[in-house]
């Protein structure tokens, strides 16, 4: 069972990734927290300390070595940024689940920790900009896009668990 979260800041990638793993009895993997081990450091210090720059070819290689492996993938929000891993993504023939929601929800989530360096440096007005920015990416790159709003994580699996089999054997005609 392969899987590829995708979506903004707050949306619940990290959340979901492991409910998932946990109803198809398979690995999850947080591309933030493996980049954080493979570095011995935070984000915010990755950020402070290297750069976006560096920190958005951290997620490339980190993906190359991800993607060959079984199990659900958390994407970071800044993931479509980067034309190399957009590409990396969509011809893995994964399937790929856009999280989404308004922004006022992604920001109420986000705004509650200093987790995130770009929350910190755009703040409220800035990171919407972002948002709308990002939003197409998303919308492309997605096999299927879940409206997060409302919903509890097992209403998200259920739904994420219809519409997967149709995206497999979608996906499995490509290859
Ligand atoms: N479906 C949901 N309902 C309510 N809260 C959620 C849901 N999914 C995630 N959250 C909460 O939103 C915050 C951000 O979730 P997270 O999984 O870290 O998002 P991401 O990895 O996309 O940035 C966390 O505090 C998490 O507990
Ligand atoms: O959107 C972004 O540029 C980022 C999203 C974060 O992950 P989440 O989307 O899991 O919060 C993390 O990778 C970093 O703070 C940068
Ligand atoms: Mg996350």
């Amino acid at each position: 069972m392969q899987l590829i979260l995708i979506g903004f800041m707050g949306s619940g990638k990290t959340t979901i990734a492991r409910k998932i793993a946990h109803h198809f009895h398979c690995d999850w993997v947080d591309l933030d927290r493996y980049i954080m081990q493979e570095q011995q450091m935070t984000i915010n210090e990755i950020f402070a300390e290297k750069g976006q720059a560096a920190f958005r070819q951290m997620e490339f290689e980190a993906l190359q070595v991800l993607i060959q492996n079984d199990g659900v993938i958390a994407t970071g929000g800044g993931v479509v940024d980067d034309a190399q891993t957009r590409y990396l993504i969509k011809q893995s023939h994964i399937p790929i689940f856009f999280l989404n929601g308004s922004y006022e929800a992604h920001w109420r989530r986000v705004s509650r920790n200093d987790r995130r360096p770009l929350v910190n440096q755009l703040g409220h007005d800035g990171l919407r900009e972002l948002y709308y920015e990002r939003r197409p990416k998303y919308y492309r790159l997605a096999n299927y896009t879940i409206f997060f709003q409302h919903k509890t994580p097992n209403m998200m699996l259920a739904e994420i668990d219809v519409q997967l089999p149709r995206i497999q054997k979608k996906l499995a005609n490509k290859n």
